[in-house]
């Protein structure tokens, strides 16, 4: 069994970066350390401390038997942390879009967050979009459908999920690991190509190589 170590990044996805906001407020809070503490420690809190900087969590995951280490880094949605947290996304393989359904400027700002991912992420990254506090049904301000949309819109997988009830906890996160897996490999392939191409190329020469030497020979002798 091979382990492979990736960073995956739970983003959150309400005020950008790229917009000047003053008022932050509710820019945190979708749920990231929640989901995360869920998710690795099985354990749920539900007061909210705000993330300060960046905190990342191991976790070994089993994908159709393989084990994968990955390392998920949670990043501070408030707006001051942005310059540090931007820069995470550098070395990041898969990234965790999150919103909180009830709390309709978070979804909109998940398209500001996306385009901080795309100017900041390596073309690679592998990104799932999530919509957290399923359990709120009453408070619901964003649709599930909406949430598809959007998330069809980018080609991304959706869930909607609850670090409270744990509904959907580890879906993403296997999810994401796979289509990073998925990249690298193909990424793989895309590299050893030439190389295949080349020993193909060597191979076939070496069989030729005799064969020229007696088409050779038996011209010399018809001769
Ligand atoms: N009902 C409900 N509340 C949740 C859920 N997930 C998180 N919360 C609550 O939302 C609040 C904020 O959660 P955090 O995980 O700290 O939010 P965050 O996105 O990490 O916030 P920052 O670190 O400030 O960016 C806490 O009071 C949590 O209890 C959920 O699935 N359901």
């Amino acid at each position: 069994m091979s382990a492979l170590e990736d960073d995956l990044v739970i983003r959150s996805g309400t005020f950008g970066g790229i917009r000047p906001v003053r008022e932050w407020r509710g820019d945190s809070g979708v749920g990231k350390t929640c989901l995360l503490r869920r998710f690795t420690e099985k354990e749920y809190h539900p007061y909210h401390i705000s993330t300060i900087g960046v905190d990342f969590k191991m976790k070994t995951l089993d994908i159709d038997g393989v084990k994968v280490r990955v390392q998920i880094w949670d990043t501070a949605g408030q707006e001051r942390y942005q310059s540090i947290t931007k820069q995470y996304y550098r070395r990041a393989q898969g990234i965790i879009l999150v919103y909180d359904i009830t709390n309709e400027p978070s979804f909109h700002h998940i398209m500001s967050w996306a385009g901080d991912v795309d100017e900041n992420a390596p073309d690679h990254i592998q990104r799932i979009l999530v919509g957290n506090k399923s359990d709120m049904e009453a408070q619901r301000c964003v649709s599930e459908e909406k949430g598809k949309e959007l998330a069809a819109f980018y080609g991304l997988d959706f869930f909607e999920t609850s670090a409270c009830t744990n509904q959907n906890i580890s879906e993403p996160f296997t999810r994401l690991t796979k289509l990073v897996l998925q990249a690298h490999s193909r990424h793989v392939d895309r590299v050893l190509e030439p190389l295949d191409r080349f020993l193909d190329g060597a191979s076939l020469e070496e069989e030729k190589g005799p064969q020229a030497i007696h088409e050779n020979t038996q011209d010399t002798c018809s001769c």
